[in-house]
């Protein structure tokens, strides 16, 4: 065997990767880190699509001076002891998908905005040895201000490598039957576990700006999809609405929050929601949900409210995101 000259860098040994990715969140529930936070996230030009002479002064004027604070007190509400839990569930999905693809894999997971950012994570696995990447955004929906960020985010870090790992990304699974039986499971485990029978189910997804849609965004359409199918498996209507409306412009409708307020009124006192887009609890489900929305229900009338956990590290919904994995890493492992 020839011995490497000394020039040479070292190089690893080659492996294949997975890199799961989510939105990011604060490292702590204070003004100071929620404005961080929110400043990256806000900038992004996929996220509020205004013209910059418009919106930077907007941002930095009004929304970076009002916001943190308010959204600092909502964030120490679900705060858990290991942080925020939009990190917590992201690593604790990592940890199970470690487990369950073994050795062969190497699985890390990254945040969009905050940290561990994509960039690093990428240069971390590299320098690992992982020639080979599956780019894993966790939205089962394809969104422009969501998915196709994490895709923007991670070619331009390639654009500074000289040596790039090759990339594959995740398709949406907003239709796959894993994610669908996944879903229909977990929904069926939570209402067998109630003291109530409800009168209606909700299948509550994050808004965005109608003109999204109209722009030709599939946001919308695959989340309509995700609701039928999911209905259609539990063999029970659903109402599909939309939450955490932002800023003035009109959004995706039904609100959630409107629902929510109209249904007693309308004689359906008794209510269950759940969150099939998002991949696992975080502030707009614990808080905005479970807390506020408990709330407006109860208050316009309502007597039950339940609300169904996302998938997070559940078995069902590691053996999803283990089935979606394993394929989309066909032909790299056996
Ligand atoms: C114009 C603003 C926003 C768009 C567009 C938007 C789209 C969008 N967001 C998610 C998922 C999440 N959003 C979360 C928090 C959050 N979202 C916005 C604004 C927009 N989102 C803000 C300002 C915040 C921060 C909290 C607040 O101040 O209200 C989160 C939770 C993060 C956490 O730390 O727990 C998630 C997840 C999707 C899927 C989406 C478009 C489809
Ligand atoms: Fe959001
Ligand atoms: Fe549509």
């Amino acid at each position: 065997m020839t011995e490497k000259p000394d020039f040479h860098p070292d190089i690893a040994a080659p492996k294949i990767g997975v890199l799961l990715v989510n939105l990011g969140t604060p490292d702590d529930p204070t003004p100071q880190a929620v404005r961080r936070y929110l400043a990256e996230f806000l900038s992004d030009k996929r996220v509020v699509e205004l013209p910059s002479l418009l919106w930077k002064p907007l941002l930095h004027g009004i929304i970076l001076n009002t916001r943190p604070r308010k959204s600092a007190r909502a964030y120490a509400k679900v705060w858990m002891e290991e942080g925020s839990p939009l990190a917590v569930y992201t690593k604790q999905q990592m940890a199970g998908l470690q487990q369950r693809l073994g050795d062969a894999v190497r699985v890390s997971y990254a945040m969009r905005y905050g940290r561990p950012g994509i960039g690093f994570r990428l240069e971390e696995m590299k320098a690992q040895g992982c020639e080979r990447i599956l780019l894993t955004p966790l939205y089962p929906q394809y969104c422009g201000a969501t998915t196709a960020t994490v895709v923007d985010e991670a070619g331009a870090e390639l654009a500074d490598m000289r040596w790039q790992p090759t990339l594959r990304v995740m398709p949406p699974y907003h239709d796959d039957p894993a994610y669908i039986d996944a879903l229909a499971r977990s929904v069926r485990e939570g209402l067998a576990g109630l003291d109530f029978e409800p009168e209606a189910l909700i299948a509550s997804f994050h808004g965005m700006p109608r003109r999204t849609l109209e722009l030709g965004d599939p946001y919308h359409c695959q989340c309509q999809k995700t609701a039928r199918l999911v209905s259609e498996a539990l063999g029970k209507p659903l109402f599909t609405t939309f939450q955490s409306r932002f800023g003035r412009a009109k959004w995706l409708e039904p609100a959630t929050a409107d629902l929510l307020g109209a249904l007693p009124g309308r004689d359906l006192k008794k209510v269950a929601i759940f969150a099939p887009g998002f991949s696992v609890d975080c502030l707009e489900t614990l808080e905005e949900l479970a807390m506020e929305g408990r709330s407006q229900f109860l208050d316009a009338g309502g007597s039950d409210f339940a609300y169904i956990p996302c998938l997070n590290a559940s078995d069902e919904g590691m053996a999803m995101l283990e089935t979606l994995v394993r394929r989309e890493l066909g032909g790299w492992i056996s």
